[in-house]
């Protein structure tokens, strides 16, 4: 979606550093965002030599787990592998997370960053999503999310993670109409 492109590139700007930490991606679809996510630490100077590169690759790698409901899995899953070169491969992890489901098999607050794009639309799923960025939330968690803002829903939805977490707009895409959000539990106004 025009939301995963958008915030890939925000990615690629280097506006967040993901180096060594762990990420992970909700109602990844194609996974192209985590698949990016994964891909970043690629972005070594030329100069890098292939050792040094091979070090720096599996000690400065961000470990992305990318999610989707149980029959987005297969696709998600072959996608991944075609797009990662082997040697990133064991930094990708495809997992079945349902919001407000499975949550058991995620340990609270296990993740540096939680990324999604265009998962606020389905209004019924709101509190599950709620639930599931609270889980995987610790203090420290950054939460990106990048979404058009189309119905009064999508309003509806902001207004409730915003009853949880400090939210702030920190990028908008015009020509796309994509705003990204950064959420963060607590107040983290000086961060932003
Ligand atoms: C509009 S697509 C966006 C896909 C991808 N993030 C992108 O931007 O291209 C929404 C995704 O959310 C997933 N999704 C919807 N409801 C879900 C739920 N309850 N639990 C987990 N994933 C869900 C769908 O399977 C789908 O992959």
């Amino acid at each position: 979606t025009p939301s995963a492109v958008v915030l890939c590139a925000y990615l690629e700007m280097g506006s967040i550093d993901l180096r060594d930490r762990s990420v992970i991606e909700l109602g990844a679809g194609t996974g192209l965002l985590g698949i990016v996510a994964t891909l970043l630490v690629l972005c070594l100077p030329s100069s890098t030599c292939p050792l040094m590169q091979h070090i720096l690759l599996y000690c400065l790698g961000a470990r992305v787990t990318i999610t989707d409901r149980a029959a987005a899995l297969e696709f998600l899953e072959s996608n991944v592998q075609a797009n990662l070169p082997s040697e990133l491969r064991p930094r990708a992890v495809v997992k079945e997370l349902t919001w407000g489901k499975d949550l058991g098999n995620f340990p609270p607050g296990a993740f540096d960053f939680i990324l999604g794009a265009d998962i606020v639309y389905l209004e019924e799923t709101f509190a599950e999503l709620l639930q599931t960025l609270e889980h995987l939330c610790s203090e420290q968690t950054v939460i990106l999310l990048s979404c058009r803002i189309r119905y009064e829903r999508d309003h509806k939805f902001l207004k409730m993670l915003r009853g949880r977490f400090s939210v702030y707009e920190v990028h908008y895409d015009s020509s796309k109409d994509v705003h990204i959000y950064k959420a963060q539990r607590g107040s983290h106004k000086d961060d932003f």
